[in-house]
């Protein structure tokens, strides 16, 4: 039975290197057919997209994530020279920076990368570095600033203490405007300061024409300023400048990541469902989550360099179907929740739940057929390997699952390469895009995102007035509720910023047994 139903819905292809099951979902066999109207109309309205259409309505803008390895399918001749012009000068850039044409300030050839970014302009770089990188081959050692955490900063920093006259920083920023992003910069550039080194000649910009970062980079003269274009979004971007400017620095093959997306986009615009990995996914996720996110997407690569990819495809599948509104205005909460690590590390954590727990969750397993490369490898038991383990524990885990009726997909792969890598990303958006069709979402703006960024700047401004009504001449040791009044703040918010200063002896606490009763100065 279950051996005809995989046989029945497995889709393989060859030159690929890719198969994908379904089998293990249970749709009924008429399920096909009944989503055959509305996932033909969303394969069309992907059509639309790669055609220029506006698809992102009410940012009233194009998507155009899919030309980005296929120049060709753009719409303009304009558009498709700002694409193969940015490619060959990434190209050129990474070879200069590999032979030395381009040293450091100091005159040292380059040896380590910072990037800098958050969200969209980081996930897509940290994802291929960790899945690709080989240490000590790599040309180039990578570090990331992804967040406005001192503490992460300094940790980033002591690493490259000594190699700050040779690291390279790429501030990446799509708006140009990101709070977290621009605090990396500042710090960067300050550790370049107190190394005295002139950080412009280390610094490069990956952002929007005209943006903050665009003009900061342009009047200190940064060593190189590379596009970021609006038609193409930042959990998107990395077959853009955003991923392809730190991978090709690291020395991994750009060109093929991109032909491995082409490849995957060609078989992935195909009207015939059933030979549509992409459109299979996106029904797949229909069916298990009832079309509304009924249940989780839990990502299970049993590969240990595919670890971040469940990072990255949390935000491409949350940030573009977790939307309060579909295309007509109609609220209806839409989402996926995605989350996983890898096998068979998370066997030993929290599989558990996931056999005998709640029932609210369809795995993707991916399964890597390649072992390792071509290097003999020991046996670990008479005849067998680990890399045979490996396959013995994801093959057991799907069936200890399956037996108790949880559901599962396995995407197969031949290996993981930049090729594979760029068939993945270019799966998973189409698949996104398709979903999203089905649903009747906009699967390319963000709304939600700006509410927490303005209440951050409101925190911002609270602590501004706190330290101004604590350097008050007049000025006594106060509350966190005293000095809230006096400066028409949230008590709460001010007993939190206090709180904070005081841990960083900013300010003085005088504590008392009942913490809202403690009182600060300067
Ligand atoms: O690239 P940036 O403009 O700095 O944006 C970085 C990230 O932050 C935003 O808040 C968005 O939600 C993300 O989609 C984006 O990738």
């Amino acid at each position: 039975m279950t051996w005809q139903r995989f046989q029945k819905y497995y889709y393989n292809n060859a030159s690929l290197g890719l198969s994908l099951d379904i089998s293990r979902i249970p749709f009924p066999d008429d399920f096909f057919a009944n989503m055959e109207p509305a996932a033909q109309r969303a394969i069309a309205a992907m059509a639309e997209l790669e055609r220029g259409a506006i698809a992102n309505p009410d940012e009233n803008r194009m998507v155009g994530h899919y030309w980005l390895r296929n120049a060709a399918l753009a719409p303009t001749a304009e558009l498709r020279d700002a694409i193969t012009g940015t490619l060959a000068s990434i190209k050129d850039f990474a070879a200069k920076i590999h032979s030395g044409e381009i040293k450091g300030s100091t005159g040292k050839k380059f040896t380590d990368l910072l990037v800098v970014g958050i969200g969209g302009s980081a996930l897509g770089p940290q994802l291929v570095q960790h899945a690709l990188g080989q240490p000590r081959r790599d040309k180039m050692d990578i570090h990331f600033f992804d967040n406005t955490d001192p503490d992460g900063i300094d940790y980033v920093l002591d690493t490259l203490r000594r190699r700050l006259d040779r690291t390279l920083v790429i501030v990446i920023s799509k708006s140009g405007g990101t709070v977290e992003t621009r605090n990396g910069q500042l710090e960067a550039a300050a550790a370049f300061r107190a190394a005295k080194l002139d950080y412009a000649k280390h610094f490069i910009a990956i952002t929007g024409a005209g943006s903050k970062l665009d003009q900061t980079a342009t009047a200190e003269a940064w060593l190189a300023r590379f596009p970021m274009w609006d038609w193409v979004g930042g959990r998107t971007s990395e077959l853009s400048a955003v991923g392809l400017l730190p991978a090709a620095l690291q020395g991994i093959d750009i060109d093929a990541m991109l032909a491995g997306a082409a490849a995957m986009d060609e078989v992935t615009r195909r009207a015939d469902t059933a030979r549509n990995p992409a459109a299979l996914l996106a029904l797949m996720w229909h069916y298990a989550t009832d079309g509304r996110g009924a249940k989780d997407m839990v990502i299970l690569p049993y590969k240990d360099r595919l670890l971040l990819f469940s990072r990255y495809l949390q935000q491409l599948v949350m940030e573009s179907l977790g939307k309060e509104l579909d295309l007509a205005g109609a609220v209806v909460n839409q989402g996926i929740a995605v989350y996983g690590n890898k096998g068979s590390t998370d066997q030993h954590a929290y599989v558990q739940q996931l056999r005998e727990g709640v029932n609210n969750f369809f795995i993707t397993f991916i399964e890597v057929l390649k072992d390792r490369p071509a290097k003999t490898a020991i046996e670990v038991e008479p005849g067998i390997t680990t890399g045979d383990y490996l396959q013995g524990f994801y093959l057991g885990t799907r069936a200890a699952l399956t037996e108790k009726d949880r559901h599962s997909i396995t995407i197969t792969v031949a290996d993981i390469s930049p090729r594979t890598l760029g068939m993945l990303i270019a799966l998973y958006e189409r698949a996104v895009g398709l979903y999203a069709n089905l649903v009747n979402i906009n699967a390319y703006h963000q709304p939600g995102v700006e509410a927490g960024k303005k209440a951050a700047t409101a925190v911002i401004a609270l602590k501004q007035k706190l330290m101004a009504a604590l350097r008050a001449p007049d000025a006594k040791p106060a509350t966190a509720e005293q000095l809230a009044a006096q400066v028409g703040g949230d008590p709460e918010l001010a007993f939190k910023i206090l709180e904070h200063l005081a841990a960083n002896k900013a300010v003085k606490k005088k504590a008392n047994i009942n913490p809202f009763k403690s009182k600060y100065r300067l």
